[in-house]
C-alpha cells in the first residue's frame, strides 16, 4: 500500500514512512493510494469477530508492507486489552433506533485512545527496529494530548511536546496531561487558542530547522494517517453489530478537525453501507457553514462548553476535498493556498457529491445543556457535552425511522463536570478508579507566550541527549 499527498507533489510513502511523519513535504496530507474493500460475504463473517480481531482484519491491508501479521496482532491485542470494557466499544440504546457508541473506555477516557494507544505502540515498534529517536509535537484542545502522552510514555526513543491552549481545557483534561511523570514528556500551555497551537505544529513540519538534523518530527494529531486508520475500525464494529451489511446505518459524529468523521467516510468507501454521516458541530461551525453555504472560511474561535471541538481550521477536511475534486492534487493545492488568504467556495459538483452522504447540524451551548438534561431525564444516561452535540444532531437529522443512527460518544462525562453541572443534572460523574487520585498528583507544565519562536526554542532546549 502506498500513500500519496492530497497536494500531489510530495513523494509517495510506505506505511512506515507515513507513520513517522506528519504533513507531506508539499503541505498536503497523506491518504492511501487506493482502499481495501470488503464484500457483503466478508462483512457477514467479520460481524462475528471481537474488537481486536476486527481491528486486525481492517488494519492489516494498510500496514502489510511494514508490519508482519504476527507482530501486528500483538500490538493490537495489547492496545485493546488495556480498555476497561470487554467489548472495547460498547453500544447503548437511548431511544427508538438511536444508539450511542461509547468510545471512552480507554485509559484517557476519550475516543482518541483507539488510535493513540496503538500509535504509541506502532512508533515504539518501528523506532526500536530502526534504532532511531524522534521528536513528537502535537496540539491539543484537551483529549489528543493526554491520549498521546499515555500512548508514548513507555517509548524510549521519543521526546514528546504537547501544546494546549492555556486555561482553555477542562481541569481533568489538563491534569491528565500534566501529571504524567517522565523527563521526555513536556506540556506547553500556550497563551493562545487551539488554532494557534495547531498552526505552530503545521509550521514546524514546514520548517524543521529548529531541530537537530538527526531528529525527525512526528505528528500525533490526525494529520498523521495512522490516527485515521485505527478509527475506521469502530464504524465497522458498530455498523456490523446493528445489522450491516443487510441494513444500512447512519452515524452522527461530534466534529472538530474532521478526523473522526473522515474515518467513517472511509469505512463507507470500504464497503460498509452508511446511509448518512452527520457532521455535528458546536458554535465553531465552519463545517456546518460549508455544508449550508458551499463556502469555507476562517472565523473567530468561540470558547464553548465542548472545548475539545473549539477548532476553526479543520485539518482533515482537505482529505475529503481531495476526493470531492477527483483526487486532483493541483486543484487542492490551489484551493488551500487561496484558503490561507481568505474564504474559498466549492464547485457545485463537489458540494452535490458531499451532500449525497454528509449532512450537518450546529448545536449551541444552551442546546447542548438541554440535550444532556433531556437524555438524563429520559433514560438516566449521562452524556458528555461533545457526545450531547452528536445526539442532538442525530435527533434533528430527519432520517427515516428504520435507519439506526449511531452517535459517537467521544468522551466520558467525568472529563467535563462543569458542563454536566450546568446542564442541571444532579448526578455528578465519577472518574474511573485509575484516575481517582488525579487531583492529588503533582503537575508539570510550562506556560509559554503565543509565538512559534518561543515554542520552538523551548523544544530545542529540552530535547533529551
Ligand atoms: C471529545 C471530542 N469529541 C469530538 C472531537 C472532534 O473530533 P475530530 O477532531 O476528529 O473531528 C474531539 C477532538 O477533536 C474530541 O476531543
Ligand atoms: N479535539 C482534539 C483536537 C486535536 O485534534 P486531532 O484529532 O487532530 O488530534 C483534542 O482534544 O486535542
Amino acid at each position: 500500500m502506498k500513500y500519496i499527498s492530497t497536494r500531489g507533489q510530495a513523494p509517495a510513502l510506505s506505511f512506515e514512512e507515513v507513520l513517522l511523519t506528519g504533513m507531506a513535504s508539499d503541505g498536503g496530507l497523506y491518504v492511501p493510494e487506493s482502499l481495501p474493500t470488503f464484500s457483503a460475504d466478508e462483512m457477514r463473517e467479520m460481524a462475528a469477530l471481537d474488537y481486536p480481531a476486527l481491528a486486525r482484519r481492517i488494519i492489516e491491508p494498510f500496514v502489510a508492507d511494514s508490519i508482519p501479521a504476527d507482530d501486528l496482532k500483538t500490538l493490537i491485542d495489547d492496545t485493546y486489552a488495556e480498555f476497561r470494557h470487554t467489548a472495547v466499544a460498547p453500544m447503548v440504546q437511548i431511544g427508538a433506533n438511536q444508539w450511542v457508541l461509547e468510545l471512552f473506555h480507554g485509559p484517557t477516557l476519550a475516543f482518541k485512545d483507539f488510535a493513540l494507544q496503538l500509535l504509541g505502540r506502532l512508533l515504539d515498534y518501528v523506532l526500536e527496529r530502526r534504532h532511531q529517536k524522534v521528536v513528537i509535537m502535537g496540539a491539543t484542545s484537551g483529549d489528543t494530548g493526554s491520549a498521546a502522552i499515555e500512548g508514548c510514555k513507555r517509548c524510549n526513543n521519543i521526546d514528546i511536546f504537547i501544546l494546549h491552549p492555556h486555561q482553555r481545557v477542562s481541569e481533568v483534561q489538563r491534569r491528565q496531561m500534566t501529571t504524567v511523570v517522565g523527563d521526555n514528556i513536556h506540556n506547553l500551555a500556550v497563551q493562545g487558542n487551539f488554532d494557534d497551537c495547531q498552526a505552530m505544529v503545521k509550521a514546524s513540519f514546514a520548517d524543521k530547522s529548529f531541530l537537530p538534523a538527526d531528529r525527525s518530527l512526528v505528528a500525533v494529531n490526525s494529520i498523521n494517517w495512522a490516527r485515521i486508520m485505527a478509527q475506521i475500525v469502530y464504524y465497522f464494529y458498530a455498523g456490523l453489530a446493528l445489522g450491516a451489511p443487510a441494513r444500512p446505518v447512519a452515524f452522527s459524529v461530534p466534529t472538530g478537525n474532521f478526523g473522526d468523521i473522515f474515518a467513517g467516510y472511509l469505512a463507507r468507501n470500504m464497503g460498509l453501507p452508511v446511509e448518512r454521516l452527520i457532521i455535528a458541530t458546536n458554535s465553531n461551525d465552519v463545517l456546518h457553514r460549508v455544508m449550508t453555504t458551499s463556502t469555507y472560511g476562517r472565523q473567530p474561535l468561540e470558547h464553548t462548553l465542548s472545548p475539545s471541538m473549539d477548532i476553526t481550521v479543520s485539518s482533515n477536511f482537505e482529505r475529503l476535498l481531495f476526493d470531492l475534486y477527483d483526487r486532483d492534487g493541483a486543484a487542492i493545492a490551489d484551493l488551500m493556498q487561496r484558503f490561507d488568504a481568505g474564504d474559498i467556495s466549492f464547485s457545485e459538483a463537489a458540494m452535490t457529491r458531499a451532500a449525497s452522504l454528509f449532512s450537518s447540524h450546529r448545536v449551541s451551548d444552551e442546546e447542548t445543556c438541554a440535550q444532556i438534561a433531556a437524555t438524563w431525564q429520559q433514560c438516566e444516561y449521562l452524556l458528555d457535552p461533545h457526545s450531547a452535540i452528536g445526539v442532538n444532531a442525530a435527533l434533528n437529522a430527519g432520517l427515516a425511522p428504520e435507519v439506526p443512527v449511531i452517535t459517537l460518544a467521544t468522551a466520558h462525562p467525568a472529563k467535563f463536570p462543569d458542563a454536566v453541572a450546568k446542564a442541571g443534572v444532579v448526578e455528578s460523574p465519577n472518574l474511573p478508579l485509575h484516575l481517582k487520585d488525579l487531583f492529588e498528583r503533582r503537575e508539570r507544565c510550562e506556560v509559554l507566550p503565543n509565538t512559534l519562536a518561543d515554542v520552538q526554542a523551548f523544544m530545542a532546549r529540552n530535547l533529551s541527549a
